[in-house]
């Protein structure tokens, strides 16, 4: 589904993502991990379209997507959420999601939404102001439920579960995983946290300074001296 070859990305002299060759399949479950500014969210941003790699090759579904803009990467499949929840303002729940659907499908599914909703927990907050009226946990869902709202093929979620606590993330966790069967949906999810990504990811890569040094399952991962070494001396190590 998704081929990352040799992507590297630049920013003046700072290099973000350093020659990066990646493969998520239809329907895997990648765990992305590392350090605090590792490039997780920046090999994020160059996949769904955000930022522009300085070399490689973005392929998906057999196609090179390099320059194609942000929306028709949606339009093909790639789905994402952003690390800190980015609710549409002064727009309810149900129009937040509208607006994804439209700029991800080009098009209205009132029952696909309803369904979305139910799913993520929120029917009961669909007419709310999304900016104003809802809790982490809701915008955490809500983030899920735009990019669900999308069509995605590839889901790609960044630190969903950060600032969850143990009960509301268990959830959370629960939700990805039937999202994972309901929606026949590839996940590549960013996280800090060990034990929720050995809970939801058969596969595991690591980033570290930009260079993808490990990837295997979870349990081969976080065995290997290289990676535990690069976790060492990060604030959530
Ligand atoms: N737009 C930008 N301009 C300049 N530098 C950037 C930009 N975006 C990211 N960086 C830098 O690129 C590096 C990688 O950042 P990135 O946010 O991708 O790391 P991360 O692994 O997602 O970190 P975290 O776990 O803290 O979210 C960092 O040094 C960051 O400061």
């Amino acid at each position: 589904m998704l081929q990352l070859e040799n992507v590297t990305v630049r920013f003046g002299g700072l290099t973000a993502v350093n020659d990066v060759s990646l493969n998520i399949g239809t329907g895997d479950v990648v765990g992305l991990v590392g350090a605090n500014g590792a490039g997780k969210t920046t090999l994020f941003n160059a996949i769904s379209g955000l930022v522009r790699p300085t070399a490689g090759r973005i392929v998906f579904d057999g196609v090179d997507v390099l320059k194609a803009p942000m929306y028709q990467r949606a339009r093909m499949g790639i789905g994402r959420t952003f690390q800190i929840p980015q609710p549409m303002h002064e727009l309810t729940v149900r129009q937040n999601l509208q607006v994804s659907q439209r700029f991800g499908t080009g098009r209205l599914d009132e029952r696909r939404i309803d369904e979305i909703l139910a799913f993520t927990g929120l029917t009961a907050k669909a007419e709310r102001d999304a900016s104003t009226g809802l809790a982490l946990t809701e915008l955490k869902a809500l983030e899920v439920a735009k990019a669900l709202s999308t069509d995605p093929k590839l889901l790609l979620l960044d630190e969903v579960l950060a600032g969850l606590e143990t009960n509301g993330k268990r959830a959370f966790m629960n939700m990805l995983k039937g999202l994972h069967q309901k929606f026949q949906v590839g996940i590549c999810i960013i996280e800090h946290d060990i034990e929720t990504i050995s809970n939801l990811c058969a596969r595991v890569a690591v980033l570290n300074f930009g260079q993808l040094i490990a990837e295997g399952t979870p349990s081969e991962v976080f065995s290997n001296p290289e990676v535990v070494k690069s976790y060492t001396g990060a604030d959530h190590a």
